[in-house]
């Protein structure tokens, strides 16, 4: 779903549906998504705490926590199904080499005892066939390119004397060390401060076009990934229920769970507005949810809403919503009046 008709198809996930069990119950994290991601895109997958966006991925690399399963569905990779696979040697072709993840916090990924150029090192040679003299300068120009200076010192040094920031982008040079053909960057930015921030995300940015990687960000930050993602999938309680590119989500955003979440980036409150506030809680993942999971929670939830759950509806052809009140017999509602102007700015700027 969300097509984008000029790239071929990278990774199509079908009718996901993934659950743990947890003290005697279960619960479902991933209620039957559909999602195709296309080759050379960027794309974000957004939504509060607890929505799936980690469960999503981790199911895409084998890294689903011991008491989750996969209940249904297809995750089809090249000639793969990655979900059917079960054991680690299916998946050591595919982690690392064809899909590999950056995450929230370095140093779980870095070996504190290693330097970091031996630790690229190490990739370069596994998943790129060099060795020696070749290994080495590859291993240097990796640094470079992910923004490391003075590469022959910082090659001998050890994942300690590296700043957050810095240790960020080795982890990324040991990811993209693997020539991976799928980058997930899981919250990459989120234990840094602002600036830094930025520079990580133009980094991964840069380096996606040079080594012609599809990436997948997940973030509960909207702002963040607006200025890097083609595209953005924002998931609620285990559904995504809006798919578009960066601009028709961010300015022309459908569903009401969109609504709040745009109308809390700090673009909107700087103005002195009323914030949108969204209030209520997601719903227990251990019951069923009956038509839309955001109706509780949503003041501009239709009768239909509590009842059955949205279908995908088409607002473009890249553009889909799962709102009834997309429905052609649904009653027009507006976006709150302070996402209005902001709709109405971005669309300007968007022709400009
Ligand atoms: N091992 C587990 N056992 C039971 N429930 C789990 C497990 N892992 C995840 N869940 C549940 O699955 C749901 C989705 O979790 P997930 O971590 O994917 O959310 P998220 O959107 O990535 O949130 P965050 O931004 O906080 O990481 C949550 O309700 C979570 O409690």
């Amino acid at each position: 779903m969300g097509s984008n008709n000029e790239k071929p198809r990278i990774l199509s996930i079908q009718n996901l549906i993934i659950k743990f069990k947890l003290r005697g119950q279960v619960l479902t994290a991933i209620r039957n998504i559909s999602l195709d991601l296309y080759k050379g895109e960027s794309l974000a997958i957004v939504g509060e705490s607890g929505s799936g966006k980690s469960v999503l991925v981790k199911s895409i690399m084998g890294l689903l926590d011991k008491n989750g399963f996969i209940d249904q569905g297809q995750i089809l990779y090249k000639d793969y199904d990655l979900a059917q696979f079960n054991t680690e040697k299916d998946w050591l072709r595919i982690r690392g080499k064809e899909i590999a993840m950056v995450t929230q916090d370095p140093m779980t990924s870095l070996n504190p005892l290693k330097t970091v150029g031996k630790q690229i090192e190490e990739c370069v040679v596994l998943h790129q066939g060099l060795k020696g003299k070749e290994a080495y300068e590859r291993t240097l120009k990796l640094l470079r390119d992910v923004g490391i200076g003075d590469v022959e010192k910082r090659y001998k040094q050890y994942p300690h004397e590296f700043s957050g920031g810095m240790r960020q982008r080795i982890v990324i040079a040991i990811a993209v060390a693997c020539n991976p053909k799928i980058l997930i960057c899981d919250e990459p930015t989120t234990a840094l401060d602002v600036t830094i921030q930025a520079q990580i995300l133009q980094l991964l940015k840069n380096l996606q076009e040079m080594y012609g990687l599809t990436t997948i960000y997940i973030t509960h930050d909207l702002g963040v990934v607006a200025k890097v993602a083609d595209r953005i999938a924002v998931m609620y309680a285990g559904d995504i229920i809006e798919i578009g590119k960066t601009h028709e989500v961010f300015f022309d955003g459908k569903h009401p769970y969109t609504w709040a979440l745009l109308s809390s980036l700090p673009q909107l409150g700087s103005k002195g507005e009323e914030l949108y506030s969204i209030k209520g809680t997601p719903p227990n993942l251990f019951n069923e949810i009956k038509g839309d999971a955001f109706a509780p929670r949503n003041p501009y939830a239709l009768n239909i809403d509590f009842v059955e759950r949205p279908p995908f509806f088409k607002v473009t052809e890249t553009h889909f919503a799962k709102t009834w009140l997309l429905h052609a017999d649904a009653p027009k509602v507006v976006p709150p009046q302070s996402l209005q102007a902001f709709f109405e700015e971005g669309r300007r700027y968007a022709h400009e």
